[in-house]
């Protein structure tokens, strides 16, 4: 896990040989949709797993059959929030909860308009009440313009303050992460890895494509 100089609290794992593999893959056009789903899940539990080391631990005694010994337990990993946000999310949230099986969950869906406005449409909205010991941890794999995030971030703010705020993601580009710092300085960032910019669309480059087009392909504009 390398710290981001650019910012506070923006972490990405360009140090991780496995992760930067999996990510390769990802961006591969010739990637079917069975493979970038199973990729996103695999993510979600490598970069879950990462995540745990940055947690609070106890230490507890554990009895083994031969003798008392010491061991620990990761204390925070028992008060998780995990936030999917549709479409995309899903199969990282799905390997998240390998890790954090204790999770409580929220589902929210966020479409993201077309450019310069990038509107986002939220209109399925559930999320538990959160806790002071909680560390909630939104997944969305794409971090883009920042829009979709800015705007889950205010609706997840209203269900309490948590220990950690913590966004898990894929890929990013600078422009998202800078504009989602601002407005929520203590949010902390996970990402594989920071790109280069956006192209005129809102799309991240050399990015991915579309995240949620790649795991479960395009929808019908008008049936
Ligand atoms: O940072 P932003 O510029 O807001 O872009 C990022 C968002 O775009 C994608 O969602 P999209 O709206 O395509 O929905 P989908 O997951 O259903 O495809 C992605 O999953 C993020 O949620
Ligand atoms: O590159 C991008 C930008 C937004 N949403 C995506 O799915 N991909
Ligand atoms: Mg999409």
């Amino acid at each position: 896990m390398i710290r981001d100089e650019r910012w506070e609290g923006v972490y990405s794992f360009e140090d991780s040989p496995f992760i930067m593999e999996i990510l390769t893959e990802l961006r591969d056009k010739n990637t079917d949709s069975i493979a970038f789903r199973k990729g996103l899940v695999k993510l979600g539990r490598y970069m879950g797993y990462e995540l745990t080391k940055t947690m609070d631990v106890e230490e507890v005694e554990v009895e083994t059959p031969l003798e008392k010994t010491k061991g620990i337990v990761v204390k925070d990993r028992r008060n998780v929030v995990i936030i999917t946000v549709l479409r995309a999310a899903i199969p990282l949230m799905e390997g998240l909860i390998k890790v954090f099986e204790h999770a409580r969950v929220g589902i929210v869906s966020a479409s993201r308009g077309k450019a310069p406005k990038f509107e986002i449409e939220m209109n399925y909205i559930k999320i538990p009440n959160v806790k002071p010991d909680d560390t909630v941890i939104v997944a969305d794999p794409m971090i883009a313009t920042g829009s979709t995030l800015l705007r889950v971030l205010e609706e997840v703010s209203k269900y309490g303050k948590p220990k950690r705020l913590i966004i898990l993601g894929v890929l990013a580009a600078p422009e998202g992460i800078s504009r989602i710092k601002e407005a929520f300085p203590e949010v902390e960032i996970f990402v594989t890895k920071i790109d280069r910019e956006l192209n005129e669309k809102g799309y991240i480059l050399p990015g991915l494509g579309d995240a949620g087009d790649r795991a479960f392909g395009a929808p019908l504009k008008n049936p």
